[in-house]
């Protein structure tokens, strides 16, 4: 399958170095068209994770990027930010069938990184597999992600009594 991702980045200071180095290797990766990095960008750049996390993840929900790659000192914050945003699904995920199953079952369009507990060589193999990765809308994950769609979008349904 030939993909063409556009990519936000983000990070806060904890998650600005190991975010560089995924943006950079993003921007040489052929199945990537376009890397937008919202920072932080440098040390003097105080901003925080949900600061960075919101902006990343409402560029994803208004479609100007495909996916999100965000960055702090767990991931989770990030996560949580992220997810706060309607239409998002965010994960922190730091092993390949963590990172394969918040693609395949989950349709996760963002991937929260954790500068602090990953190295930066997993986190880049991580990040390639990840590219590789497509929601199948016809499988049997779909009827799953779509209740959480319904949900959010206020229009309950099965999930009440189970
Ligand atoms: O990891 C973070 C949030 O999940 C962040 O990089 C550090 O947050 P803090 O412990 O509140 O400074």
């Amino acid at each position: 399958m030939t993909h063409a991702w556009r990519i936000v980045v983000g990070a806060d200071d904890a998650g600005l170095q190991l975010k560089d180095l995924i943006a950079d290797t993003l921007r040489t990766d052929g199945r990537v068209v376009d890397v937008s990095d919202l920072g932080v960008h440098d040390s003097e750049d105080h901003r925080t994770y949900p600061d960075v996390g919101l902006a990343a993840a409402e560029a994803v929900a208004r479609g100007d990027a495909d996916r999100a790659v965000l960055v702090c000192g767990t991931g989770i914050g990030m996560a949580i930010a992220a997810n706060k945003v309607p239409g998002v699904r965010a994960t922190v995920a730091h092993d390949s069938y963590s990172v394969q199953r918040s693609v395949l079952s989950n349709d996760c369009q963002v991937l929260a990184l954790g500068a602090r507990v990953v190295g930066p060589e997993l986190a880049r193999l991580l990040v390639s597999e990840w590219l590789d990765l497509q929601f199948d809308t016809a499988s049997a994950s779909a009827s799953k992600v779509a209740i959480i769609s319904r949900f959010e979008a206020g229009e309950g349904g099965e999930h009440v009594h189970s």
